[in-house]
């Protein structure tokens, strides 16, 4: 595949400006580049879903299917999006074989079934093809989605941030699957934020800056910080690390007393103390995502109380989390986080309507004004406060949410997976963000399996199978840290494991992804 001259515009933004790309048979190629950049706009392009108003991309040498013949594309180039393209409500089988059914024709479903399964098995996925897709995990989800777009004989393969969604076990099996692939001939085009996962699984990088091609470059003997420096163009080590807390923790902000969720965590206790930045490491499965969840009253708790500054919170209701202080950064932007057709300004200040104005009123000059600081501090490329939300970048969108968090002022911040499509740039400045926030007297909670989110806190808590059973100071060891998530028996460093964890179950901490010379 090779594309050259692309350009692409939205409106006044200019997504793509000449853009190129080479992508030969059978190689890992990655494409990586600030938020913004203008990869996922690429990706549109090449898989025929966007029309460049400049350009020319060519398949082994041939020019690219006619504008508008998706089945043609969908023979060249195929995409595993970061959004799911997969229809929930249908099964494994039908999600395979969707829009390929040619009129006047029964379907026969056994049939369907039967060839369904030969599918899956022909590229090793083992999914029941029977199974609706709401009931897969975004592991199997995206196994199912590789082998359709497999399935229309596509030899390159494009995956827009693929393991945004996965814990450590999931990446490990998807980059096997895809080794698998590339040594039968695939090529790939892999869109990641983590570079540490480039360097485990491409051979070639490149980088776009500013909708624009900056370097194409072999990733053995490429430096970490010779890729961050392409990225932002700037020299390395021009920025420090977001560091932890400075003073000593003030009066608790947060509490939980026997706060449990039968069937996701057992009884906490937890005390976020004034200035003090508390993690909940976990795998996706550990419980700490519904610990948040129910932190925000978007899950009802079986029992326990949460108190803000002294004062009780009435569980299981969001306003009144809300009211009480606690803000809320959701994982999934998609779905929790943002209202598309309306502009950064209001999804910015969305919680906050009631305090902008008179009423209840919005004040559209006040709103502006705060989501242009916000723009600033978080650096959300934008055109203005005005843009709608649904023009941003997939990173940028997540920086929105997280502004929405901070525009209240909460007592605590209560994060979800905060970095999660954010580029290393911006991740600093965003968990700087937070750093602040506690620095300014809030307190904050930052649940990830990521390690570079859980460097900044003053303690971490890890969580396993829904307890937590080890607690770090700031300054642990990758490893220790990683072992206490996969609820491996700590070692001389960690409170001891509650018994009933043991080395062989389900090894699913997040790993180092990306934690190693990748800030700038
Ligand atoms: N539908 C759209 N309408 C308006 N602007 C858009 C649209 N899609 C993309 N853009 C703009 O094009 C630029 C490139 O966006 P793109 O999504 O390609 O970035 P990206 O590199 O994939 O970023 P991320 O790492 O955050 O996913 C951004 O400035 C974005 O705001």
């Amino acid at each position: 595949m090779h594309a050259e001259g692309i350009v692409k515009r939205y409106g006044p933004t200019v997504a793509l400006d000449g853009a190129r790309l080479t992508v030969r048979p059978g190689e890992a190629h990655a494409l990586v580049g600030r938020n913004g950049a203008g990869k996922s706009t690429l990706v549109s392009v090449l898989t025929g879903m966007a029309r460049p108003d400049a350009g020319r991309v060519t398949f082994g040498g041939a020019p690219a299917p006619a504008w508008g013949d998706t089945a043609a594309w969908q023979r060249k180039a195929a995409c595993v999006h970061q959004k799911p393209m997969t229809v929930p409500e249908l099964t494994v089988a039908e999600n395979l074989y969707l829009g390929r059914f040619q009129g006047g024709h029964t379907i026969r479903w056994r049939a369907l079934r039967e060839r369904a399964r030969e599918l899956l098995a022909g590229y090793g996925v083992e999914v029941d093809p029977a199974a609706r897709i709401k009931e897969l995990g975004v592991e199997q989800r995206q196994f199912v989605e590789i082998a359709r777009a497999l399935s229309f004989g596509a030899g390159l393969i494009i995956l827009d941030e693929p393991t945004a969604r996965l814990d450590a076990a999931g990446i490990d099996r998807l980059f096997g699957k895809l080794r698998e692939l590339r040594d039968r001939g695939v090529a790939f085009l892999f869109i990641s934020h983590h570079l540490q996962e480039v360097h485990e699984l491409c051979d070639t990088v490149t980088v776009f800056r500013d909708a624009r091609h900056v370097l194409t470059a072999p990733v053995p003997g490429l430096a970490k910080d010779a890729l961050v420096a392409a990225m932002t163009g700037e020299e390395p080590g021009a920025a420090g690390r977001p560091r932890t807390a400075a003073r000593p923790p003030g009066e608790p902000v947060l509490r939980t007393r026997q706060l449990a969720a039968a069937g996701h965590f057992a009884p906490l206790d937890l005390t976020v103390r004034a200035g003090e930045v508390v993690g909940l490491a976990g795998a996706t499965a550990s419980g700490t995502t519904a610990i948040g969840r129910t932190l925000a009253g978007l899950h009802a708790p079986d029992g326990g109380r949460i108190t803000v500054r002294g004062r009780p919170v009435r569980t299981g209701s969001v306003p009144h989390a809300l009211a009480s202080g606690i803000g809320y950064v959701p994982e999934d932007r998609h779905r929790e986080g943002l209202v598309p057709g309306r502009s950064v300004a209001e999804n910015a200040t969305l919680t906050v309507a009631g305090q902008l104005g008179p009423g209840g009123t919005v004040l559209p000059s006040r709103t502006r004004a705060f989501a242009r600081r916000m723009i600033a501090a978080l650096d959300i490329k934008a055109t203005g406060p005005g843009q709608p939300v649904n023009g941003l970048s997939g990173g940028n969108q997540q920086k929105v949410v997280i502004a929405r968090a901070l525009a209240r002022e909460p007592a605590v911040l209560v994060a979800v997976r905060p970095t999660n499509g954010v580029d290393v740039k911006s991740k600093d400045a965003l968990l700087g963000v937070v750093r602040e926030v506690a620095d300014g007297g809030s307190g904050a909670v930052i649940v990830s399996d990521e390690l570079d989110d859980l460097r900044i806190c003053d303690r971490v808590l890890a969580v396993f199978h829904g307890r937590v059973t080890a607690e770090f100071a700031a300054g642990w060891r990758d490893h220790e840290l990683v072992a206490a998530m996969e609820g491996v028996p700590a070692g001389e460093d960690a409170a001891p494991a509650p018994p009933g964890t043991a080395r062989d179950l389900a090894p699913n901490a997040r790993n180092t992804h990306g934690t190693e010379g990748t800030a700038p």
